[in-house]
């Protein structure tokens, strides 16, 4: 049902109907019709079209950067990035899908067995708001190449790019309903999960809704991936480059306003170099320009909804209750234009004094707040690092090759990035430890996630009379 009339506000992107029960049925319906097609054409001929579509995405990059802008209020600069690592996902994933193949196995007597790598079929995506566009290709490129179809359900926050993406998939020749969008929020998700046409979900968003996703999808024994939250630790040692030690923690911490997932929010210091670091820390994070994000200098834009401001500035306050102090940022603020006044802004945070036990060390803030601790020793340090039920990422600075390497063997994590923080390209996979999830995005691993093997074993002699005794 469409919802009650309202007045126009001149900032509405859209307005969006939620579906329903007849919608999801027919939109796996005919992603399914699609999907009978799109698995017996060979990997080289799916190839070619998702290499049209990478290319249209490409010559449009700026235009869905900006949308993409509108939806999610991140900086351009960002935005940009966002849309050529999608078009990236498909060229790398359309690359596998001519390589897909099973194995031959010789058995005795002359018989032998083959394995046939084949689609699961139809496959839904669940995505997050932070990346709108960028999570619908990480899903659907590997789905596709695979074989699979897709139907994919946006975050309500920002529904409108993946619908770009379904237009560019049709332009660039995929058949009719191979990756189709279902808009709507948790009821929505609901029916995708409990359908028994999907094979398989796929969901990036919030630990509570992912154990709900697992739960509906064991019903019918679906093939789940999971990219959940995360409160990831960044180890500074005091060995490190300190320019790009304080550098990696603003990646780790202020990109997409501090909505990602993986950021590394729990910075250990090493005392010795804790003074200096806050300084240049602070420094440099008083000096990022918050405000218009559609402005090529804006290197912070705007939060989700007012709800989840609200929610990260009660992290601040109850930070500071807690006893953590306040170094700089952890505000509403509001910029200077007077059309961007009632906007989600807020000063990115940095909080000294903090303690392990604390509610903004433990828990997933997603807003920029980087919450800093001191520590002395590397086995102290991973010991408090491990001590989460997330796994998501981790980071470490050091010039030391070999601490480097045994940190990162040490720590309980999906990701270990040396010496710089977020760096997510394409080929490298990507996925939680623990309660941050399983399961894999990007790399070749992922194919193993949006496929099955089928055993095909070939008698060449006579059937064993086994019976007759
Ligand atoms: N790991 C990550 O990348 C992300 C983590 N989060 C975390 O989650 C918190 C809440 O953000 P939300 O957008 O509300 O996350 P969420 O986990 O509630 O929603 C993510 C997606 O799941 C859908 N969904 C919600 N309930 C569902 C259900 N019962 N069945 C099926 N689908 C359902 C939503 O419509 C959305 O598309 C954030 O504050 C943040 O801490 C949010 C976004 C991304």
């Amino acid at each position: 049902c469409p919802p009650p009339p309202r007045p126009p506000c001149p900032l509405d992107l859209c307005d969006m109907f939620p579906c329903g029960k007849e919608e999801v049925d027919q939109a796996i319906q005919s992603a399914h019709t699609a999907y009978l097609k799109w698995s017996k054409m060979a990997g080289m001929e799916r190839a070619r079209v998702m290499l049209e579509a990478a290319r249209i995405i490409r010559e449009r990059r700026d235009n869905i950067a900006k949308l993409e802008v509108i939806n999610n209020g991140k900086s351009i600069t960002e935005a940009r990035v966002d849309i050529d690592v999608s078009w990236q996902t498909l060229e790398y994933y359309a690359g596998i899908a001519g390589t897909l193949a099973g194995e031959h196995i010789q058995l005795p007597g002359g018989s032998f067995a083959y394995t046939r790598r084949e689609a699961l079929g139809v496959c839904v995506g669940i995505g997050a708001w932070n990346y709108p566009f960028q999570i619908a290709c990480w899903k659907s490129a590997p789905a596709l190449a695979c074989g699979n179809a897709m139907v994919f359900k946006p975050s309500p926050f920002t529904a409108v790019t993946a619908v770009i993406l379904a237009e560019i998939y049709k332009e660039a020749g995929v058949p009719d309903g191979l990756f189709n969008v279902v808009q709507g929020g948790a009821e929505t998700g609901t029916l995708l999960c409990n359908h028994p046409g999907v094979a398989k979900v796929s969901f990036t968003g919030s630990v509570p809704t992912g154990k709900k996703i697992m739960e509906m999808s064991a019903k019918t024994v679906k093939q789940v991936t999971l990219e959940l939250g995360g409160k990831s630790p960044l180890i500074i040692f005091k060995d490190c480059e300190l320019e790009n030690a304080v550098r990696g923690a603003l990646m780790a911490n202020f990109l997409t306003q501090g909505e990602v997932c993986c950021n590394g929010t729990r910075v250990y210091v090493q005392r010795e170099i804790m003074p200096v670091f806050l300084e240049e820390v602070v420094k440099r994070t008083k000096a990022i320009r918050i405000g218009d994000p559609l402005l090529e200098n804006t290197r912070m834009g705007a939060l989700i909804t007012r709800q989840h401001l609200d929610k990260v500035l009660g992290f601040v306050s109850q930070a500071k209750k807690e006893g953590a102090m306040v170094l700089c940022g952890g505000e509403a603020f509001t910029p200077i234009e007077p059309k961007l006044k009632g906007g989600y802004y807020m000063s990115p945070c940095v909080l000294d004094n903090c303690t392990d036990d604390m509610t903004c060390v433990k828990e997933e803030i997603f807003g920029p707040v980087m919450s800093v601790m001191p520590f002395d020793t590397e086995e102290e340090v991973l010991k408090r690092a491990n001590n989460t039920t997330f796994g998501l990422a981790s980071g470490v600075f050091t010039r030391d090759i070999s601490r480097a390497h045994r940190v990162a063997e040490n720590l309980q994590a999906g990701t270990c990035f040396i010496n710089n923080y977020n760096i997510s390209p394409v080929e490298v996979p990507f996925g939680g430890y623990k309660q941050s999830g399983f399961g894999r995005e990007n790399g070749q691993v992922t194919i193993e996630y949006y496929s099955q093997l089928k055993t095909v074993v070939v008698e060449m002699g006579d059937v064993d009379d086994y019976f007759n005794c």
